[in-house]
């Protein structure tokens, strides 16, 4: 049941209470409640779905975010990286989170990034090997939008074909298509074709995939928790902001957090209420580090700076910070069917979206792109003379480049006029790290996040090594007679010093933060979260969301995030406590 006045809850005794209603949260508040004994509420501080077309049409996804009803709308500080530009930060606040606003990329990363993920944490259960039958079991491969034969743009072995999140390839061909796979043709040292890049090997150009089925977004909304809700044991509150988690007891010297304090705003009343069994943070990875700081769990001198009882000195709450500098390579091109012309033509745009009412085809059944590659930076590069290699191996990229048949940027305004092709470079590896720390001891206000875009000497060269990899895959033979023309502020970064200028001044983020909760090993004295996702020196208390990856994984996250929610789940059902086999004496004894 869904409710929007805490006052009128069914029960006031749940055993687990998740906090966010988004992409992770609803994984565990579906799978929790298979188990008709466990009765779960699950608050969210933004509304139900309100069935605007907008959350529904793939194309339109852009104009979701940022500065909405949907989002939190925050910005970032002055990014130092960006030549102190401030760029705005956007994180769903809707039922669904971020994956009811996405841009539904459906990318799993690397099996180097999962093998990585296993090693520092000490379980093998987050390798790829041990994550692999929660990949299928998330997913539901379905056709695209225009049935057309889908043979050699992707493995269909290795999906799922009866998970609840429903996945595809695109269902409206576009006139890049072709050139493209050309250029892996042509120029298949540097960028070779790959049928599916999400086997564990992404590296080259391939078809993308998306969160997508029968032509509209599939997100965790639609796919875990509308459908559970009419199972009595699931309760959503929304309309609801966590204010505080607070200690409700205490097993030898190890604090007990299962009390969970709302409220509606910050003058309305507040109210508290107790989990039986556990409380889950799955409010993402600004504001899990945000409620945990309120709640006195962070680091003790920054909070008491602010006036907040520190209740647990973790320090690398809200640390750690790493994102995904994103960058619009633009060309002006010798075409009239890019989306430009929808966006430039009402009527045209009316048509399509009519097309797309009427029976989910046409051009809006699409993620903005069809094509993506993931590249690594030659292996003799300058600068890893300087620094070791940041990804998490041979199989990982240092950058992504996406192929959009269409003006496609966040930090250029489309000029209104002729028809562009966008090669947007993603910098996959970053060193940089930054953070989200609280503004005030007031939940209502937002944090200060710090994305720490373009801040290492390796974010910036790998960036320049982007956009020039960028411009030979323009230069294949299949473009000519197409591309006319860079638009002026790519075309006039002629040198080392221009390209650098270029780079900080159109900068912005794809918006993947993660590691602000990371996970960490039982006995390692940093992280968050322990390898069972628990805060770490409590009982009753873990982290289910994009925060608790250790390094940011080498894909756009949500993929990744649905595989390490699902098996959250089972460690949350059985009571996972791998952890707590440290604390048993004789695990020291010296045999
Ligand atoms: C514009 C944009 C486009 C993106 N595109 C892609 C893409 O194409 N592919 C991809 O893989 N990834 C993409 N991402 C990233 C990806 O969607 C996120 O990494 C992922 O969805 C995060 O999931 P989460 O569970 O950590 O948090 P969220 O899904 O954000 O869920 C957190 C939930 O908690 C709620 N909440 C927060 N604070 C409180 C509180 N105090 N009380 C109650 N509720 C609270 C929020 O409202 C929200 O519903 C994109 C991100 C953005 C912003």
């Amino acid at each position: 049941t869904i409710y929007s006045d805490p006052s009128q809850l069914s029960s006031k005794s749940y055993d687990y209470i998740i906090i966010g209603a988004g992409t992770a949260g609803n994984v565990i508040a579906n799978r929790l409640t298979e188990n008709a004994d466990s009765k779960v509420l699950v608050i969210e501080a933004g509304d139900v779905r309100d069935g605007n077309p907008y959350l529904e049409v793939p194309l339109l996804a852009t104009q979701l975010s940022p500065n909405t009803s949907y989002t939190w709308n925050y910005t970032t500080v002055p990014q130092q990286g960006l030549n102190n530009r401030q760029i705005p930060y956007p994180r769903g606040r809707i039922v669904g989170g971020t994956s009811s606003i996405n841009w539904l990329f459906w990318t799993r990363g690397s099996s180097n990034d999962f093998d990585r993920y296993a090693q520092v944490t000490g379980d093998p259960g987050w390798s790829w090997f041990g994550l692999m039958p929660y990949m299928y079991k998330n997913e539901k491969l379905t056709p695209p939008a225009d049935g057309h034969n889908t043979t050699g743009q992707i493995n269909p072995a290795l999906h799922g074909t009866s998970g609840p999140l429903e996945i595809s390839v695109y269902g409206y061909a576009n006139e890049l298509d072709d050139k493209v796979v050309q250029t892996t043709k042509e120029l298949s040292d540097e960028f070779p074709y790959n049928e599916d890049q999400n086997s564990g090997n992404p590296l080259g150009v391939g078809f993308l995939q998306a969160s997508i089925g029968g032509g509209q977004r599939s997100c965790s909304a639609s796919a875990y928790l509308e459908p559970a809700l009419s199972r009595s044991n699931l309760d959503v509150l929304v309309q609801t902001t966590v204010t505080k988690i607070y200690q409700t007891g205490q097993t030898g010297s190890t604090p007990i957090f299962r009390g969970v304090q709302f409220a509606q705003s910050s003058s309305g009343p507040h109210y508290a209420l107790n989990a039986t069994k556990e409380v889950i943070l799955s409010a993402g990875s600004i504001n899990t580090p945000q409620i945990l700081m309120l709640s006195g769990i962070g680091d003790a001198n920054s909070l008491q700076a602010l006036g907040i009882t520190p209740v647990l000195d973790l320090p690398d709450v809200g640390r750690n910070l790493s994102d995904h500098p994103l960058l619009s390579n633009l060309f002006a091109v010798n075409s009239n069917k890019t989306i430009d012309t929808i966006f430039e033509d009402p009527a045209v745009a009316g048509a399509d979206f009519s097309q797309w009412e009427s029976n989910r085809t046409g051009l809006f059944v699409d993620a903005l792109s069809n094509n993506v590659g993931w590249l690594r930076l030659p292996s003799n590069a300058s600068i890893f003379q300087e620094v070791a290699d940041p990804a998490a191996g041979p199989l990982s990229p240092h950058y992504e480049m996406i192929i959009i048949d269409g003006w496609a940027s966040i930090a250029d305004p489309q000029p209104g006029y002729g028809h562009w092709m966008s090669l947007v470079t993603n910098l996959i590896s970053p060193t940089s790290r930054g953070s989200v720390t609280l503004a005030s001891s007031d939940p209502f206000d937002a944090p200060h996040v710090d994305a720490a875009l373009l801040n290492s000497d390796f974010d910036i060269f790998t960036m320049k090594e982007a956009i020039k990899a960028a411009r030979r895959f323009a230069q294949g033979s299949a473009f000519k007679g197409f591309v006319t023309s860079a638009y002026p502020p790519l075309a006039n970064a002629t040198d080392d010093a221009s390209l650098e200028q270029y780079a900080r001044e159109h900068t912005t983020t794809v918006w993947h933060p993660t590691g602000t909760t990371a996970m960490s090993a039982c006995q390692a004295g940093h992280g968050v979260v322990d390898p069972d996702l628990n805060v770490k020196g409590t009982i009753g208390l873990r982290v289910v969301d994009a925060g608790i990856f250790p390094f940011i994984p080498g894909a756009h996250p949500q993929a990744p995030l649905y595989m390490v929610a699902e098996r959250a789940a089972d460690l949350i059902k059985a009571g996972t406590q791998l952890c707590s086999w440290y604390d048993r004496p004789f695990w020291w004894f010296p045999w």
